[in-house]
Formats: structure tokens, sequence, C-alpha cells
């Protein structure tokens, strides 16, 4: 084993302390039109990005500004206005429609104390400053993409945001107050609404990474008055998100959730029973806009205020199957579907027209400019604009670089495609292929064979894509090959991809990813005694499947939070639908524990197959997962332990289901990079 200290283990920390400054883009907001002195016409672009400081053991968020000179359907000049400037304490921020003003949520540590403020700046001033903590209208301020928002009404008078319900602050039954103690609170203003006995009453959450946000509200700061209200009509089974003004201001629109009978986890699972709905500000009336029996997610109002767009698909079933793009009219009320569910390889118009290959993400689109961020596996993210051609047209889409990166010269990559055997197809879903993206290091002397580290997917509903990947490009740049499979049900292939999978879990996925590797090694080029596997969540699952169903293939296996028994996680995750659902079983809230279902999910869990194990296995399981409880992995754990095979835990306070804190990340990858060469013997 290498020791802390040893050249290799220093090495391998500088090659990750290197590949880790590069920055990723996460957000871009493009500014008005403005007409320059000299006729010329520009917008300015607001960029956000973060970067891991492995000092200060903290993701850094920091922003810069690019003015874009461009003619409507061209980009004439660009360039930066000015540095780089690190954020700090904004939880959110929005300029308002007009660039005038900027609406800011900041948090602030004030004598030991958490405080929200919301902001409002105009020029170079702060005009308004408002401490929400202090005026106890709501609890905490929803910040995340689920259900937070920050959105100027189309006057510029009013600011809507997403809160925690107000709650009593609870006392014990037996606490004592003297009136002399109340008679002094009435005084100083400082008297608090008190209950009693609700002091250990349990709240349900939303799950992982939304843990303690339990019943939103809508809450509208009236600029002028600087009044804050909480908005009345919502009904009170539904959890309210991602709000929007209505045309007009004449009331707010928003995706509500029901809640009851129970909440479920939302992260990853836009499947849950949801509707669009529209509160009227003057009487207070709540209007459902789409169908209550599906699951929507993502509204936008059209530029000219007509129509609503939003996403649109089944409730439970497979978590991140394909959904449809719906419309609504707001003057008509009619709903019409834009694009309907894709049934068989999904390839978006823009990808087709892209080059060079790698990754586009769409950031936002404004008056047809598109903000992109690009990367591959070779490439950290670059910032790219260029305009939409106009009508539809198929041309190339002339992008400009508005802040480059650094091509990494020593690493290779390609997409391979994988067609199954006819005994390993999907006889219901017939025909479907799959994808495989392979990074090598680029110069190999002659006659040497690399190690080479599978990965699928996690999800297993999710997909890899050719962008920047950090810790593949660190182990690339270490030496080893990794092949990283998009097996059946991976999404981006279309809905008949997706569910050919439930029901197979434990032996499509397994055997995909194996026949994958199989067919790379067949090539040559890699050392067929130097595989190893690694994977996160349902990539963990299949891992340790692997190393159960093909024991003598595997030299190392590493797995972070996996699931490993779908019949005791059932009872402990935040999506119990889940186990049902890729076990081949439907799910309603009052199904009742099943013997026969419980047979099944233990059959098609990696549990099942430990006792051919003889792979060493690194476990990386994070103490306040919510989605994988980490008692999965110490199940794995004890079994591996009592058969004696090696197995290595570590464990992360503080983590969830992602483990992707700074210090857990990185104190990750190094033992996971170290596991690697001792277990291949590099
Ligand atoms: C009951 S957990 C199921 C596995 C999990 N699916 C959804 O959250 C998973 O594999 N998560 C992936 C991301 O999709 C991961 O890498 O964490």
């Amino acid at each position: 084993c290498l020791s802390p200290g040893s050249r290799e283990t220093i090495n391998i920390s500088k090659l990750y302390r290197e590949l880790s400054l590069f920055p990723s883009l996460t957000r871009a907001d493009v500014g008005p039109v403005i007409t320059s002195q000299y006729g010329g016409k520009y917008s300015n672009i607001y960029t956000e990005w973060s970067q891991r400081d492995l000092e200060r053991n903290e993701n850094v968020k920091f922003c810069r500004q690019y003015i874009v000179f461009h003619d409507d359907k061209s980009v004439v000049y660009s360039g930066p206005s000015g540095n780089c400037t690190e954020i700090k304490g904004e939880l959110l921020s929005k300029d308002s429609p007009s660039g005038d003003m900027k609406a800011v949520v900041r948090e602030s540590i004030i004598k030991g104390e958490d405080k929200q403020f919301l902001e409002i700046w105009s020029k170079n001033i702060k005009v308004k400053s408002i401490n929400l903590t202090a005026l106890k209208k709501h609890g905490k301020v929803y910040e995340d993409d689920q259900f937070g928002c920050l959105v100027w009404s189309h006057s510029e008078t009013h600011l809507l945001y997403v809160a925690e319900r107000k709650r009593l602050k609870a006392e014990s039954f037996f606490q004592s107050c003297s009136l002399a103690d109340e008679e002094e609170g009435v005084k100083m203003g400082k008297e608090e609404e008190t209950t009693k006995g609700e002091q250990f009453v349990f709240y349900e959450d939303w799950g992982e990474t939304l843990v303690s946000k339990s019943s939103p509200v809508l809450c509208v700061l009236d600029i002028e008055g600087s009044n804050v209200s909480v908005l009345e009509g919502v009904p009170d089974n539904i959890s309210p998100g991602q709000a929007f003004w209505a045309p007009s201001d004449t009331g707010v629109v928003f995706v509500g959730w029901w809640h009851e009978p129970f909440r479920l986890g939302l992260k990853y699972s836009p499947n849950r029973r949801s509707s669009l709905f529209y509160v009227d500000l003057t009487g207070g009336q709540c209007e459902q806009l789409s169908s209550g029996s599906s699951a929507v997610c993502s509204p936008k109002l059209s530029p000219d205020q007509c129509r609503i767009i939003y996403l649109e698909c089944a409730v439970y079933g497979p978590h991140q199957q394909c959904s449809r793009l719906c419309m609504y009219d707001w003057y008509t009320k009619r709903t019409s579907v834009v694009v309907d569910v894709v049934l068989s390889e999904c390839i978006l118009f823009i990808l087709t027209v892209c080059s060079p290959g790698g990754s586009w993400s769409l950031l936002t689109i404004e008056r047809n400019l598109m903000v992109v961020s690009w990367s591959s596996p070779n490439c950290p993210p670059s910032l790219r604009v260029g305009f939409l051609p106009l009508g539809g047209s198929r041309e190339e889409v002339d992008w400009v670089v508005l802040e480059d990166s650094q091509t990494q010269p020593d690493i290779d990559w390609q997409i391979l495609n994988f067609t199954p055997p006819p005994e390993q197809d999907n006889s219901q879903y017939p025909g479907l292929d799959f994808d495989a993206l392979l990074l090598k290091p680029k110069d190999v002397k002659e006659g040497v064979k690399l190690p080479l580290i599978v990965t699928p997917h996690g999800g297993p509903h999710s997909v890899i894509v050719a962008d920047w990947l950090l810790s593949s490009s660190v182990l690339c740049r270490m030496g080893f090959a990794i092949l990283l499979v998009n097996y059946r049900g991976s999404i981006g292939y279309g809905q008949d991809s997706i569910l050919s999978l439930p029901g197979n879990v434990g032996t499509q996925d397994v055997k995909d990813v194996q026949f994958a590797v199989e067919s790379v090694l067949r090539g040559g080029a890699f050392d067929e005694q130097k595989v190893a596997v690694a994977g996160g969540s349902h990539g963990g699952f299949v891992a340790c499947h692997l190393i159960g169903q093909y024991p003598e293939f595997y030299k190392a296996c590493v797995a972070r939070n996996p699931v490993i028994n779908l019949a005791s996680m059932i009872g402990s995750t935040d999506i119990p639908d889940w186990c049902m659902v890729e076990a081949g079983y439907n799910y309603s809230t009052d199904c009742l524990p099943d013997p026969a279902v419980w047979e099944q999910m233990l059959n098609k869990s990696p549990i099942k197959h430990v006792k051919q194990v003889k792979t060493p296995v690194l476990l990386t399981l994070g103490e306040d997962d919510k989605r994988v409880p980490p008692k999965q992995g110490i199940e794995y754990y004890r079994a591996l332990k009592a058969l004696q095979v090696p197995v290595r835990l570590l464990w992360y306070p503080g983590n969830n289901h992602s483990l992707s804190k700074v210090d857990a990340e990185s104190d990750g990858f190094m033992n996971i990079a170290l596991w690697m060469t001792q277990h291949l013997s590099l």
C-alpha cells in the first residue's frame, strides 16, 4: 500500500490539485439590448462559476460579466468587462427586466445567528435591505432549484420568492414564564407566539438535498412599501414552487406538488403528482391549469406573455423518464403538445449542428442569443455565445468564445457503440443499442497494455455525456483508461430504452456493462488482469453485481453509497417507489410489504451474489444520505468482512448522497486512486 507521504501519493494529489483548478459554469443571464452612443447594439452577459478551493475546503462561487455587440443575428464584437469577483452569502440574485435594479437574497451571520436579508440595488446604491428573519412572516427562503425562485414582476415593483411556512415557536409543556417576563416582552416588542406540546412533532420533508424543506409558501415583497406578504389561496395539500408572475402581474403561476398522503423525495424525481396552478392576487382564487393526474415541471412564460410551456410526464414509473413538451395558451386556456414523448433515439437538433464534439450545455437563450458551456473529456468548460439560426434552419451556429479553456493534450477520448448479442436482446423492447465513452492516456508506449477502470453511471435513468469529468481526467493522467457505459435504460436514447430496464435491473444493466468491457478488451490495448470497476448509487449497485456475477474478472471495486439490497432499502430511502419500479412492480402509496415482492427485490440485489465476491471493495458512504441510507453499505461491509474479502469503509459525516463537499470529494478521490493503484499493482 502506498503511504500517505510517498512520492506517488504526492504526485497524485498534485495532479488532482492542478486539474481541480478548472471552474465550471453554473449560470448565465443576458441583459437587455442597449444602444451605444455610436449606434451599436450590445447586451451584457452575467455569468456565475464554481470552483473547488482545496485550501479553504469549500466551493467558491464567482461572477464575471461580458459585453457582446451584435446585430440580432450575429455577434460583432465581444469581450470581458472587468475581472472575476467572488460572491459571498448570496442565496439568490436577479436583475430586473430593464436591467436598472438587482435583487439579492443574502444570508449573513450576525452575533452568531443566521439572518436573511432581501436587498434591492440600483446603480451603485443598495436602496433597500429588508431583514426577512426579523419580519417573521415566514421561515427560511428556498434557494434550491426544485422550488426556489426570485422573480421580478413585469412592472418591477414587486418580487416573488418561496420560503418555508412560518412555524410557531414550540415550547415544553413545563416552560414557565413569569408575568414580569411577559410584560417585559410586550414592552420591548419582542413577544413571540408560542405553542406547547409541539416540540417533538415530526415534520416530513422533501427528501435528499431538500431536508428541512417541508411546507413552502409563496411570498411577495412590495418594494416601495417594504412589505412582505404570504400569498393566500394555495390549497393546503399542495407545496408550491417554480413560480413566476402571470401576464400583466394579475397573479402568480406555479407548480404545485401534492403532499398527501405523504411526501416522497423530489431530487431527480420529476415523476411526482403535480400540476400548474394560477393564484389570483386580488381574490386569492386558485385555478388548476394542467391535468391533476400527471407530473409537471419547468414552466416558462413566452416573451409575448401569451403562452406557458412546461414539461409533463407520468406519475411514478421510472424516475427521469421522457417528458412531453406542452404549451398552455393563456387567453384560449387550451393546452397542446409541442413535442410528444420520444420513443427512440432522441438527438436534439442543436447537438447535431454543433461542432466540435463534446458536451454543449445551454445556460440561457434570450432573443435567440444562446449562452452555452462547452466542454469535453479533454477540455474543461469554456463559455460560448451564438445566435440560433433563423426560422429553425439547419445552418451551423457561428459560436464565439467568450472564455476559453486549455485542452489537455495527454487525454484521448472516443464514443463507442454496442449492439447487445441476440441472447441479450430485450424481447419487449428489441433492437436497442447503447454507447460508452472511453478515455485513454494519449501517447502509450509500444507494447504497454493499459489498466482499465469500468464506470457504470447511477440512476439507473441518467447518462454519461462527453463533458469534462475531474476524477476521470486525473485517473487518465495517472495512466488508467476509463470506460463509462450508458447501458440500456440510460436517458437520451428515448422512452423505449428507459422502459426496457425496470424489472431487469441486476441483469440487463450488468450484462451490458460486461459486454462493453469484454468487447473493449478484445481490441488488445488493455491489460485483462488489470480491470477495476467503480460506481455510485445505482452505479454502485451495478459494480457490486459485477464483482458477484463475474468473481474472477475485476481486481478492485469502489462503490459510493451503493444500493445493496432493494428489499431492506424500501423502508428507509426517501424514494421507496424507485425500489418497486426498478424491481418491476407498480407503486402506490398504500402498498404494504408483500413477501413475493420482497423476494424478487432480494433476488435482483447485489447482496444475493455476495458469497461469490473475491474482489477487494472500497466503500465510501455519506452519513446524511437520505437516498441510499449508509446502512446499505454497512450491510455489504458486514457480509464481506464475514467472508474475509478485503474491504475498506470510508464514512463521511455531514455529507449526503453525492459526497460532493470539497473535503469528502477530494479525500474520496485520493483513496480511490490509491485503492486502484494498490490492487491493480501499478
Ligand atoms: C433509491 S436510490 C436510487 C439510485 C439513485 N437514483 C436516484 O436518485 C442514483 O443512482 N443516483 C445517481 C444520480 O442519478 C447518483 O449518481 O447518485
